[in-house]
């Protein structure tokens, strides 16, 4: 598990946001190398030519594509801290299925849709779909700590990076409470942000906001 460790990052996005919280909770060291996504950089196009897209986390120079393929590869490498998975098949089937329902859904199922259009009917339907899936992990988690019970793991790592989009999506959405309709999911992404490995991953939520603004001028909306 020694070499040298680059993620190919941006900022502001949920996925990569999940890989930077994995290497940090393993307490492995890294570079960052913040692409723009508007202007590729080669090693980005090299390193993940079937998607283009980051993050890509590159081990001894080998690059591995895919957010949660890449948090899986980083619990399997660095085996000496807390392990993001349990040790039974049937109790890691559950998270990867979680940690698949939040990539399905939550990302631009309901999120594109809300942050994506201007107020109306395209947008009213962005926020059911976000509030249906949220309302259903909200009950998955129910009242324990996190998603896997009492300690930090897969799933929470998957769906955490969201959690910085909430207060995007509120204002875009009109100005809608996540807090109203998923408090257990709101005081769990609280008690997330109080880890390091965390807090020095996600950015402030009005910093995203203010970067979803950006977006929406560069993609017309309203
Ligand atoms: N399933 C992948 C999604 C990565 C992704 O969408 N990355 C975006 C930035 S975040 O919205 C990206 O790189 N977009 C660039 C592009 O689409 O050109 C993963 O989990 O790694």
């Amino acid at each position: 598990e020694n070499g040298k460790v680059v993620v190919l990052d941006f900022w502001a996005s949920p996925y990569a946001m999940r890989t930077k919280i994995a290497l940090r909770e393993k307490g492995v060291e890294f570079e960052v190398q913040e692409e723009d996504l508007w202007n590729k950089s080669e090693l980005l196009l090299k390193s993940n030519p079937v998607h283009e897209k980051v993050p890509v986390l590159i081990h001894n120079n080998i690059p591995i594509c895919e957010s949660l393929v890449q948090v899986q590869y980083i619990d399997e490498t660095w085996t000496e801290a807390a392990s993001f998975l349990p040790a039974d098949p049937q109790s890691r089937a559950t998270a990867r299925f979680w940690a698949d329902y939040a990539d399905k859904t939550i990302s631009f199922a309901g999120g594109r849709k809300i942050w994506g259009n201007k107020k109306g009917e395209e947008q009213d339907k962005g926020i059911e779909e976000f509030f249906e899936s949220l309302k259903v992990l909200e009950n998955e988690l129910g009242d324990k700590t996190y998603f896997g019970g009492e300690t930090f793991g897969y799933v929470d790592i998957a769906l955490v990076p969201f959690y910085s989009w909430f207060h995007a999506l509120e204002e875009c959405g009109g100005g809608f409470s996540v807090e109203a309709a998923c408090p257990k999911i709101v005081a769990w992404g609280k008690r997330c942000v109080e880890r390091k490995s965390v807090a020095d991953s996600l950015p402030e939520s009005e910093k995203v906001y203010q970067q979803v603004l950006k977006l929406r001028q560069i993609f017309n909306v309203e």
